[in-house]
């Protein structure tokens, strides 16, 4: 007899998942290969940057003191007694009315309290010694780059779970991280489930088609920021499925299958899910597309059963697999970022279901506009390509029209959102 199953909301289905403690773990990994993950520590400034005062420009570092009398009509004279680039730190003793030709980001002189930029001061020679001249005068601190002017010693700079940009590579060298503490990447098994399928550089043949889903999971499992195992494509043969699964579960942290999990004679998931002995966390939500996502766990291992449907399978995995995973990266905003955009599009009709509308949102005169990214039906693969975002439209009594403001999930963002359920 056919089961009936009952959906549950979104939200609590989401929070089953999460409720599943799967540990990340942190790994050391060279800085050059650490762009794109994600921080398995908070990083915080160990020591001054710059840890020297220096200057910023190319000049000459004074003392402010010696430039009180200068003006225009009474310039100072200075006589210029080192010359040091970055780099180069001067071993003189700077008296009055002494001073050092200076480039930027070298160290000042200890005694030298300012810096004149090389355009307002006059240089010269005479009698085989350097000297320059100045008309105005400078307070001290003028045009210094002052020790811990970027960063304290102790100061918090980026959060556990950051993804690492190139500002967090720079800061990354500032100090001196040649290895960098990552968040290990959870390694995610992926099994294609049917018969239909075809590998992409096959031809096509009557009944038949290529499997996009497996690459369009890949894609998006690395766009959480996981390793994916791709086990390849497994016909609609219950112990073949049966027996792959299985075996799969021991290498993996988590399990995806795309297909074979909604109610029809050859769905071999839910009863792959039984003969393990796999606790089925939910088989049913109430969202379009995605409603047949399956969601498991055994001995500590979860196995997302995502939808044939390829609209179906993309949507169940960014609501259902990427939190969990963002989740082991130790990120604690692990879901998809909400905001809420003007609608340009007309959904006049009703709909029981809230649906999640593979969307293009785009700014527009500083405002946030959403509008489908093609035809809404989970079997679609088309409106994929553009969409940047899921609109979601609650179920409901009411259609959506132009101009409506919605609330919209974004896709390719790194912020993430704590909880928007
Ligand atoms: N009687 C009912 N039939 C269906 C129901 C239902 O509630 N009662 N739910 C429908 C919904 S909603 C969806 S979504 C699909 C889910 O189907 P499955 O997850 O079991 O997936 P399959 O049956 O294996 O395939 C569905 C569809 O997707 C195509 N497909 C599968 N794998 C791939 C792939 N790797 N790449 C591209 N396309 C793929 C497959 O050929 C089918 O067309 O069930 C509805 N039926
Ligand atoms: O609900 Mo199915 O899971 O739309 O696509
Ligand atoms: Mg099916």
């Amino acid at each position: 007899m056919l089961e009936k199953r009952t959906p549950i909301p979104v939200g609590e289905a989401v929070k089953k998942i999460m409720a599943y403690q799967l540990k990340g773990s942190a790994e050391y990994i060279s800085i050059n290969e650490s762009n794109g993950r994600f921080l398995a520590e908070d990083l915080k400034a160990t020591h001054d940057v710059p840890h020297f005062d220096r200057s910023p420009y190319d000049g000459f570092a004074v003392r402010s003191a010696d430039t009180k009398e200068a003006s225009m009509e009474n310039p100072a004279v200075f006589e210029v007694v080192d010359h040091i680039g970055a780099g180069h730190v001067t071993s003189k003793n700077i008296g009055p009315f002494q001073a050092v030709r200076i480039m930027t980001g070298a160290q000042m002189p200890e005694e030298c309290d300012a810096v004149v930029m090389l355009e307002l001061a006059k240089a010269y020679e005479e009698d085989g010694k350097n000297f320059m001249s100045i008309k105005r005068s400078y307070n001290s601190g003028d045009n210094v780059s002052f020790k811990g002017e970027d960063a304290k010693k102790g100061d918090s700079l980026v959060k556990k779970g950051t993804k690492i940009n190139p500002g967090i590579q720079a800061i990354l060298a500032t100090f001196g991280y040649a290895e960098v503490p990552v968040a290990k990447k959870p390694v995610i098994g992926l099994f294609a489930t049917g018969t239909e399928l075809l590998e992409v550089h096959e031809p096509l043949q009557p009944g038949k088609i290529r499997n996009s889903n497996a690459h369009m999971i890949t894609a998006q499992i690395e766009r959480a920021g996981a390793e994916v195992i791709y086990y390849g494509k497994l016909p609609d043969e219950f112990d073949t499925c049966f027996d792959a699964v299985k075996e799969a579960l021991n290498s993996v942290d988590i399990l995806i299958t795309t297909g074979g999990v909604s109610v029809g004679d050859f769905d071999y998931l839910p009863g792959i899910y039984e003969k393990l002995g796999a606790e089925v966390l939910f088989n049913k939500v109430a969202m379009r597309p995605g409603s047949v996502t399956t969601v498991a766990q055994h001995e500590g291992k979860l196995l997302f059963g995502l939808s044939g449907n390829p609209s179906a399978c993309y949507v169940g995995f960014e609501l259902f697999a990427r939190p969990i995973i963002r989740k082991m990266l130790f990120s604690e905003k692990p879901h998809l970022r909400k905001e809420t955009a003007e609608l340009v599009a007309e959904f006049p009709k009703a709909n029981p279901f809230t649906r999640f509308v593979r969307t293009a949102v785009n700014y527009s005169g500083g405002r946030l506009v959403a509008a489908p990214s093609g035809v809404d039906k989970s079997n679609i693969v088309m409106s994929l390509a553009g969409a940047n975002s899921l609109m979601i439209l609650p179920g409901g009594t009411r259609g959506y029209g132009m101009g409506d403001i919605v609330e919209v999930l974004l896709l390719e963002d790194h912020e993430g959102s704590e909880w928007p359920w």
